[in-house]
């Protein structure tokens, strides 16, 4: 068991987020492990994620998907007594590199949680420009980048004539939305979703898939959900994963979407697919 420290060789992350219009990096894992103290909840988990593309991490309840997404973006260390093992890169460049700030790594790639977490009391313009002011980002206009962050999370619509109404006003899958654009607006590389609709009826869960389908190609997105129609509508890619009785999460399967709705290898995934179990 390590804390994630060995990989200097490719660099640290470096603070700056893409330019407007840039190709997002993309993500790559190489044989991640994770423990809560004694407890090892994941094996050795080697994915891809490819610029620009959606990824859905699916499987039972229990099985680390939520631990993966929060390794990829430095919040699992802040779990007291969580370690982990292997290997995050984030444009080739090493996300647990010595001399990268976990700040700067989470200004590129933000997360968006399931239960949506607006500042209820600030007002819906200054939710989205609180991102700018955590990440510490100074001299930019910040109208603009309110707008085009609102723009992007497909919310500018419904609450431009309300800019100046507390964010715990709107509905809960405007709040969602809100939360998404408070993440674009530092222009993250990467938007990490863990069940991003659970707490959502299903028009607003379909405006956040719409909102995901824009953002493709701009952000390299992976969302967790344990909702298969979901994943099968929303993502490129998608990786099964699976933790036996006493035993960590691994990835059974990972591939295009379709081969792994239509085609999958392992009859573990045609039967997790299918609702057979889980
Ligand atoms: N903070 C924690 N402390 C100790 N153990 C934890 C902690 N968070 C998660 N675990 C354990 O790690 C394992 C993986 O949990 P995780 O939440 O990553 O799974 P998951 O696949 O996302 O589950 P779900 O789909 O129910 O959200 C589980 O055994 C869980 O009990």
């Amino acid at each position: 068991m390590s804390t994630l420290h060995e990989t200097a060789l490719l660099g640290p992350v470096p603070a700056a987020s893409p330019a407007a219009g840039a190709t997002p990096a993309g993500l790559e894992t190489r044989g991640v492990s994770a423990w809560f103290g004694d407890h090892k909840v994941l094996e050795r988990v080697s994915l891809s994620m490819a610029p620009g593309s959606v990824t859905a991490l699916i499987g039972p309840s229990g099985c680390g998907k939520s631990t993966y997404l929060r390794i990829l973006n430095r919040m699992h260390e802040m779990v007291r007594g969580a370690a982990l093992a292997g290997e995050v890169l984030l444009g080739g460049q090493d996300v647990y590199d010595p001399a990268a700030r976990p700040a700067d790594v989470r200004k590129r790639i933000g997360m968006v949680f399931q239960k949506p977490n607006p500042f209820p009391a600030m007002t819906v313009y200054e939710n989205v420009a609180s991102g700018l002011r955590l990440a510490g980002i100074k001299g930019v206009d910040k109208d603009e980048v309110v707008e085009d962050a609102l723009r992007r999370a497909g919310l500018w619509n419904e609450v431009q004539g309300r800019l100046r109404s507390p964010g715990g006003a709107l509905s809960g899958g405007q709040q969602q939305r809100l939360c998404i654009a408070r993440s674009l607006a530092v222009s993250p590389d990467v938007l990490l979703m863990d069940e991003p609709c659970s707490a959502l009826d299903p028009t607003s869960t379909r405006r956040i898939e719409e909102t995901i389908a824009q953002l493709e190609q701009q952000v390299t997105i992976v969302i967790v959900t344990h909702n298969m129609q979901q994943a099968a509508r929303v993502s490129r890619h998608c990786a099964f994963f699976l933790a036996g009785e006493d035993q960590p999460g691994r990835v059974v399967e990972a591939g295009p979407t379709e081969q792994i709705f239509e085609h999958p290898v392992d009859p573990r995934t045609a039967d997790y697919v299918h609702g057979r179990f889980g």
